[in-house]
């Protein structure tokens, strides 16, 4: 039998890899789409993302309620239920699966194959499934192959959850956790520990370095972590020893400050990164790489440069929003004859940490701009009409420009709404705003967005 032969295969079928799928078949190519999950949409929405900010925001209405008892006329509320949030986060997995499948099957000149697909040479992929192996001929290769759960070789690892086990389609974790233990201060472990501990459990959080979101301006970090709900505590400089299991019981023991220290929890989560996926065959070839990724530059393509790696595999950028947005520019490289067209921007990407509250940035801040001097506008969300209303007074909205234009370089938010503004504020950024614009431009009333445009005019 001949072989099959497609103008793209891609490795995945993440938000790495679809957007390039859809553009390239929208351009009349042929394109194969291989991932285990034999579904579009990757980790984000099988245990990342979707899952859980689906958690999150019922853990958000849950604090609301909570605080706003009274004036719902709710003063006896009863515990939040754990089970029904699961089930909520659950349909939304299934809503959106659904989704994805009615857009896949109305796009014509793409297959999705469910299977693993390893390199044979760089114009060869074998993708092995439950009927057995098919060698694939592609004219270009998209390794889209993402990041999974990095496990550390800690004793008694194996008696911790991960993320994998609390957000994905009908999870282990179905029941509240009195008392939850996390070891890992990074993305996941500290959104993870503010919504259990604002749903009602107490959070002990252990944090290996100095610093919890390791590597993120610590200005901005100083603001959000004392407005971390109450029933979190988070321990800095600590040194894991092991995880026992005492029946359903977990104790953690930790070296802190020279000393032993323990603590027991219902359940324990294990959050200390993720390491990229390297398909099979990649080093055979020579694909060069290292324990943050397959090694690309803007342009997405590796030695080869008909192959290319996107999203989360290359470790450079490893969001959600970042992974499509290279997918998007692979695709337009290969529609140009794998001369680059189209370059990722690997600095100016917006990123929350969807804590309660939550904390978002983009650009150039204070640590990275290493002694360059900043024009700082700043807005406080105690004087913010939206902010009052809800009763969030905490955070801030501060904006950095250039001092000789007020061109904008970045900025960052920590309290209410930090999540959608920061895209507002990267919108402004990628169109070459100045703080003359953003001062111009009136927002509207009452929402915290009016804030961006004091913040500017804090300058004047
Ligand atoms: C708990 C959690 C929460 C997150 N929250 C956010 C968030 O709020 N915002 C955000 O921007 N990002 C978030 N992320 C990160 C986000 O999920 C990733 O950045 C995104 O999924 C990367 O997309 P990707 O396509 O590169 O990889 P993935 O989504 O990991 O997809 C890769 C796919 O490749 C498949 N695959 C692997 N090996 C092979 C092979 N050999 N053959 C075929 N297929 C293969 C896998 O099965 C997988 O489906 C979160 C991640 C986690 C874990
Ligand atoms: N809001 C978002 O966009 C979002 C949310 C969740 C996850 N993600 C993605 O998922 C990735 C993985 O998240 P993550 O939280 O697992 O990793 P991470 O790299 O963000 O954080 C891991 C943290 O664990 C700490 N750590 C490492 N070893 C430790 C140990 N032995 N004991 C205690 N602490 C230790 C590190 O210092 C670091 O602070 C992120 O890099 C991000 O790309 C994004």
């Amino acid at each position: 039998m001949a072989e099959k032969v497609v103008d793209l295969l891609c490795i995945g079928a993440g938000g790495a890899a679809y957007p390039a799928a859809f553009r390239l078949a929208r351009a009349g190519r042929k394109v194969l789409m291989v991932d285990p999950k034999g579904v579009m949409s990757g980790n984000c929405l099988y245990e990342g993302c979707v899952p859980s900010k689906a958690v999150r925001e019922m853990a958000s209405l849950a604090g609301a309620t909570r605080r706003f008892s009274t004036q719902l006329g709710r003063a006896e509320l009863s515990a939040p239920d754990y089970a029904a949030i699961v089930q909520h986060k659950d349909q939304v997995q299934a809503r959106r699966y659904a989704q994805h499948a009615q857009e896949l099957a109305a796009q014509p000149g793409i297959e999705l194959r469910k299977g693993v697909a390893r390199i044979l040479d760089p114009h060869t992929v074998q993708i092995d499934d439950d009927q057995g192996s098919e060698k694939i001929r592609c004219h270009h290769l998209l390794i889209a192959s993402g990041s999974d759960v990095f496990v550390p070789p800690l004793p008694g690892a194996e008696h911790c959850l991960t993320s994998h086990d609390l957000y994905k389609p009908d999870p282990a974790l179905r029941a509240l956790p009195k008392r939850l233990i996390v070891v890992g201060g990074g993305y996941i472990g500290l959104e993870t520990a503010s919504f259990f501990a604002e749903l009602g459990s107490q959070v002990i959080l252990l944090q290996k370095g100095g610093q919890i979101l390791n590597g993120m301006d610590p200005g901005m970090v100083a603001l959000l972590q004392p407005l971390l709900p109450a029933g979190m505590r988070i321990l800095t400089d600590v040194d894991v020893q092991r995880i026992e299991a005492q029946g359903a019981l977990r104790r953690v023991l930790w070296q802190r400050a020279g000393q032993e220290e323990s603590g027991e929890a219902e359940a324990v989560l294990l959050a200390v990164g993720r390491s990229p996926v390297i398909p099979e065959g990649c080093e055979a070839i020579g694909i060069e790489f290292d324990r943050h990724g397959v090694q690309v530059g803007p342009s997405l393509q590796t030695r080869y440069p008909h192959i290319y790696a996107a999203g989360d595999v290359n470790g450079r950028v490893p969001l959600f929003h970042a992974a499509v947005r290279q997918s998007l520019a692979a695709a337009h490289n290969i529609l140009g004859g794998n001369q680059p067209l189209d370059y990722a921007d690997f600095h100016n990407v917006p990123t929350t940490i969807f804590t309660l509250p939550a904390a978002a940035y983009i650009g150039m801040t204070p640590a990275k701009a290493a002694g360059r001097e900043l024009a700082v506008g700043r807005y406080d969300f105690a004087e913010d009409s939206r902010a009052q209303i809800l009763e969030r007074l905490e955070g801030e909205i501060r904006l950095f420009f250039e001092p000789s234009s007020l061109r904008l370089l970045g900025g960052w938010i920590v309290g209410i709404d930090a999540g959608a503004l920061i895209g507002q504020i990267g919108t402004a950024l990628s169109l070459g705003a100045t703080a003359y614009d953003l001062a111009r431009f009136a927002d509207q009333h009452p929402m915290s967005a009016e804030g961006i445009g004091k913040a500017a005019r804090s300058l004047f």
